[in-house]
């Protein structure tokens, strides 16, 4: 998939540090016979977020370090591009599982900050980088689950929906949903695409109208989840699961994958530069503006 310049000039801007050897912080130390040495294992980090690669299973670990909320900042869904390229280029890896390292929050969902206040070519920029998340994630080859360990609205969800599998934390305090309606915005047609791979037609279409957000039972009573695990046991979950998927041979899971989502990724592809008109326009409306500022001034008021 060919990345847009703008995108392409942000990457060989940016400073991902060289790959390093790094013992792997979870996982794998309980597989290992005790006295062995443990087999390599490759770091990369940036500023938000902190890739493992384990080379002697193929996962890597991807987690999400961009306090307060994993908001996806333009910075963010940059260095998100650029881990998930290596990771698609490296022979050693077949599956990623996203996680946060952020307490409680697995990802606040787009920045709004970055669709606020700021220029046409910002808006342009920014949502260019959006959707290049998204192709690359939902077009990846790699096996992909979300352990999902907190609460994660609209972006964040599609991060989640955008996986092969979906695991969260049983935490009714955490919530996930598509609730862009609640802030007088709406979801493009790739977002409503993927919710209704994952979750149907009618359930999608009722929850993307009222913006609705659910707790973690809720989100696995229809399937928006595919199952709950306590905090304590979501990455051996998460491995297991990753095991159970890798044990395919690539080519026919990856074809199948294609199968599945070619006609939704080739949709947006097909009109990505009108897509990013459509945001621009929208967002930069003034009535748009004034909503995303009511709300930002809602989220501050709910602290005091
Ligand atoms: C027009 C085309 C469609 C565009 C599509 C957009 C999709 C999107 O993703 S829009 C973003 C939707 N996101 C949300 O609605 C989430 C909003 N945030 C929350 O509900 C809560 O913050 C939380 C449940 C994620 C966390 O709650 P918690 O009590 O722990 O933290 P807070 O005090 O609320 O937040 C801390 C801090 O972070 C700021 N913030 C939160 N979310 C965002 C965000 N998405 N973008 C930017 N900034 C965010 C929040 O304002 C607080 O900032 P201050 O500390 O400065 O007050």
């Amino acid at each position: 998939m060919a990345a847009v310049p703008t995108l392409a000039r942000r990457i060989a801007r940016s400073g991902v540090r060289p790959l390093c050897r790094w013992p792997l912080a979870w996982g794998r130390a309980a597989r290992q016979p005790p006295g062995l040495p443990l087999a390599p294992c490759r770091a990369f980090s940036n500023n938000k977020i902190l890739v493992e690669l384990d080379e002697s299973s193929g996962v890597a670990m991807m987690k999400f370090k961009s306090p307060p909320v994993n908001s996806l900042s333009l910075d963010f869904l940059t260095e998100f591009c650029i881990s998930l390229e290596k990771l698609e280029n490296d022979r050693a890896c077949r599956g990623v599982i996203f996680a946060s390292a952020v307490p409680r929050i697995f990802s606040s969902g787009l920045d709004i900050t970055e669709m606020s206040g700021k220029s046409m070519e910002h808006y342009a920029e920014f949502w260019r980088a959006v959707q290049e998340m998204w192709l690359r994630l939902y077009g990846s080859n790699m096996v992909t689950i979300a352990a999902v360990n907190g609460s994660s609205p609209a972006g964040g969800c599609l991060v989640a929906l955008s996986c092969d599998y979906r695991i969260m934390v049983e935490n009714p305090k955490f919530s996930i949903g598509l609730n862009e309606a609640q802030l007088g915005i709406v979801a493009p047609f790739w977002f409503k695409d993927t919710f209704v791979n994952v979750v149907g037609h009618r359930i999608a279409e009722r929850s993307l109208q009222l913006g609705s957000l659910y707790p973690a039972p809720e989100a696995l009573k229809f399937g928006l989840v595919d199952e709950l695990v306590p905090e304590e046991k979501l990455q051996e979950k998460a491995m297991a699961v990753m095991a159970q998927w890798l044990a395919l041979p690539d080519h026919a899971r990856q074809l199948t994958k294609s199968m599945m989502r070619k006609a939704v990724l080739d949709r947006l592809v097909a009109h990505r530069e009108e897509d990013v008109q459509n945001f621009v326009s929208f967002i930069s409306k003034e009535s748009i503006q004034k909503s995303l500022r009511m709300y930002m001034e809602m989220l501050k008021k709910k602290k005091s």
